[in-house]
């Protein structure tokens, strides 16, 4: 479905040098990055501000030309086939809308039929369908612009999907959304992933959305992949130290385990960080050699803190072999 290879992005930039003097130089957003996506995939794509995720996005879409290196979308150069491109794929940019401002909803998908040529049937019945899953029919007669911000992105998604595309590309998708309507639009393209098979690039700051939709996460740093698989393996990689949550019979010193540190003591509980290297059981079974445990609970490192590690550069993995993707691209 998408084919990148060795694909990089410059931009010239012109800065000051003194008074009125300017010097162009040039600046890599995209450094080499290649990947491919199956068909019926759901990746999410992470990256620090300035990472180059929008910029990738721009080229898989025919927004950015890349400057070397190779794109193919449903098989086709983004670049030089952008129209063809946009009637198998559907593009929502959180921050933006491509919505009639001043129109109903209603109308401005009527619009979004006409652009993309859809027969009057077809889109009645997609509509119809859209209108139950998105819940868009309280305000379907509602000025765009008159429309709360989780109002509004159902309603781009609903344009973005009216032609049934084989691929969502998805920018900030659930940005500024309060809880109820992040979880109808999470719930929405899980369905939509599932049931229709519609192939889904996600980039997202929302760890939460990564967690609860994407089996596959690629993250971008500096312009280059430095990461492609799971989020299990990418716990375990780059994942710091775990911790074992003990209550003990009775309140006592912080207890003597090798290898192990310990935290924080209330009471008869102690906080025990365990290395990544420290083998868990083992360091259970030291302890109920030495006293009476009443309770145990191992905790991994929440994926905010592991994607926070990476991102300050305190990984363990090393970048440069993301995992192998048995999804072939077309
Ligand atoms: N049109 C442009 N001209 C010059 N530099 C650009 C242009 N667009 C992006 N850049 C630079 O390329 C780099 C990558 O930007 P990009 O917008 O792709 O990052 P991002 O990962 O999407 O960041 P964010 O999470 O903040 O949206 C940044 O250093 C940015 O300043």
């Amino acid at each position: 479905m998408i084919e990148v290879v060795d694909v990089v992005k410059t931009f010239t930039v012109r800065r000051r040098a003194g008074r009125v003097r300017r010097v162009r130089t040039e600046a890599a957003a995209v450094e080499g990055v290649s990947f491919t996506v199956g068909r019926g995939e759901f990746v999410g794509l992470l990256g620090p501000n300035g990472a180059g995720k929008s910029t990738t996005i721009k080229m898989l879409t025919g927004i950015l030309t890349p400057t070397s290196g190779t794109v193919r979308v449903c098989g086709l150069d983004p670049a030089h086939r952008r129209t063809a491109l946009a009637r198998r794929t559907g593009v929502v940019f959180g921050q933006r809308t491509t919505l009639w401002w001043d129109l109903p909803l209603r109308d401005s998908l009527a619009l979004v039929r006409r652009l993309y040529r859809v027969e009057a049937a077809a889109h009645r019945a997609r509509l119809a369908e859209l209108t139950a899953l998105l819940e868009l029919g309280p305000f379907l007669d509602t000025p765009v612009r008159q429309l709360s911000l989780g109002q509004r992105m159902r309603g781009d998604l609903a344009a973005a999907l009216l032609h049934a595309p084989e691929l969502l590309v998805l920018d900030e998708p659930t940005i500024g959304l309060d809880v109820v309507s992040k979880a109808t639009v999470r719930g929405f393209l899980e369905r939509l992933n599932a049931e229709r098979g519609t192939t889904i690039l996600l980039t997202t700051h929302d760890l939460g959305d990564i967690e609860r939709l994407c089996p596959r996460v690629m993250i971008i740093d500096r312009g280059r992949l430095a990461y492609d698989g799971g989020l299990e393996r990418l716990r375990a990689e780059a994942g710091g130290d775990r911790v074992l949550v003990v209550e003990l019979a009775r309140p006592g010193p912080p207890v003597r385990v090798p290898g192990v540190t310990v935290d924080r003591v209330e009471g008869p509980r102690q906080w025990l960080r365990l290395p990544r290297s420290a083998n868990a059981a083992q360091v259970v079974a030291a302890l109920a050699g030495g006293h009476e445990v009443r309770d145990i609970a191992l905790r991994e490192p929440g994926i905010e803190e592991v994607v926070a590690r990476l991102y300050r550069g305190e990984r363990e993995y090393r970048p440069g072999a993301p995992a192998q993707r048995p999804a072939a691209a077309e």
